[in-house]
């Protein structure tokens, strides 16, 4: 089957278990892929018509399942990259001044991938994106592209690799606007600009404030504005330095979800590295997490990285308000290898074997208070943990 029937599969599914806002975000990723005018009017009136109602969600659904069956009648043109997007061989990098060093660094991106990139402050994030970015020399190491056609010139280069800084600039008139001058640069003829400049508010969930000016709007909408400008160049390789920041977890969860419908586009699948302080919600869509400890990348996890989680050492955080003391000798019966008090979680270590299931079954056959329990063993939260 390929990538566009399950994607429409996908669809249809939320839909039928009532999950409209996944289910919608295909439908207008896929009606995206299309890159046809006239299913884009379609997504854009049927965005209109559902922000003009109040909870009409039968009839709702029943025109998103009209629109997915259009789509499923338009060939897509499927992209699936050979090689990866940048593949970068030992990069080293230091300041001049001060201590701090980052790499080596090796590593190979791909399309329709995310790629988490996380670590505690200072420890060398930005410095990567913007090597990565070619926004900032390294000392030693290479750094090879593949785009779809090489990069003509510097300006070329900029349209497919795009790197969004953690501070954005402030920018002037309507955000419609602003998004129409976008494609004016880009040369998109005047009878599609409009067309498609709706057709990426719609599917940014920015049609409440297409009207809105910058300082009018608040942080979150600020970076879906900003997303929304890069994503109307159509890169390639997307870097965004702690696009989460500011963002309460709601909106949170949404742009990431959106960030990873986005990369997996069907007709133009997208690399995505983001740095974020955030290591549950960028673990959950990450195809890979670099965790990077004074410059140098420690550990991986997710599912390219192919080590077996059966070879694993378990690593259980949890809060407890019961005592040190009853906690411990409850896990003692398990084959616990150290507990582990940071002044506010503990970190229990378990013997590779020790499955997750028994550690929730002793603990809940137990008296002990438990406030709440997460397997971290594959979680690169047990580095910051370390
Ligand atoms: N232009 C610069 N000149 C000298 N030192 C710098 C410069 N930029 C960054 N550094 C230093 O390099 C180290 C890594 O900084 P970097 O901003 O890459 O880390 P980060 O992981 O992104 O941090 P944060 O999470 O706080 O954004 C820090 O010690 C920082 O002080």
């Amino acid at each position: 089957m390929g990538k566009t029937q399950t994607h429409i599969l996908e669809a249809a599914a939320f839909f039928t278990n009532n999950d409209t806002v996944p289910g919608f975000r295909k439908l207008m990723d896929l009606a995206m892929d299309t890159q046809d005018m006239a299913i884009y009017r379609e997504a854009i009136a049927l965005t209109d018509w559902n922000e003009q109602q109040d909870g009409a969600q039968e009839l709702f659904i029943q025109k998103c399942r009209q629109l997915l069956d259009t789509i499923s009648r338009i060939p897509i043109t499927e992209y699936e990259a050979a090689e990866p997007v940048v593949e970068a061989t030992e990069i080293r990098k230091n300041y001049g001044r001060g201590t701090f060093a980052l790499g080596p660094v090796s590593l190979s991106i791909r399309k329709g991938a995310v790629y988490g990139l996380v670590g505690e402050n200072g420890n060398g994030k930005t410095t990567l994106l913007r090597i990565l970015a070619k926004d900032l020399a390294c000392n030693s190491g290479s750094l090879r592209f593949h785009f779809r056609h090489p990069a003509g010139s510097a300006y070329d280069l900029r349209t497919k690799l795009v790197y969004i800084p953690q501070r954005t600039q402030r920018w002037y008139g309507s955000l419609k606007d602003n998004l129409k001058l976008v494609l004016t640069a880009y040369g998109v003829p005047a009878s599609e600009n409009e067309t498609r400049v709706l057709m990426m508010i719609a599917r940014l969930g920015l049609w409440k404030y297409r009207h809105l000016k910058w300082n009018e709007l608040s942080s979150g909408y600020k970076m879906r504005f900003e997303l929304a400008r890069t994503l109307l160049r159509k890169p390639e390789l997307l870097l965004l330095d702690e696009p989460l920041a500011n963002l309460d977890i709601v909106a949170q969860q949404v742009i990431l979800e959106d960030l990873r419908s986005i990369a997996n586009s069907v007709s133009h699948p997208i690399a995505l590295i983001l740095s974020s302080q955030q290591l549950y919600e960028v673990e959950k869509v990450s195809n890979r997490v670099i965790f990077l400890r004074n410059g140098v990348p420690v550990e991986t996890q997710g599912p390219e990285t192919g080590a077996d989680p059966a070879d694993a050492a378990l690593v259980v955080e949890m809060d407890c308000n019961s005592p040190r003391a009853t906690l411990q000798a409850v896990l003692e019966t398990l084959p616990l290898d150290r507990l582990h008090y940071n002044g506010g979680v503990y970190i229990a270590y378990f013997k590779p074997g020790t499955s997750f299931l028994s550690v929730l079954e002793t603990l809940g056959k137990s008296q002990c208070q438990l406030v709440y329990i997460r397997d971290i063993s594959s979680s690169t939260r047990r580095l910051f943990m370390s």
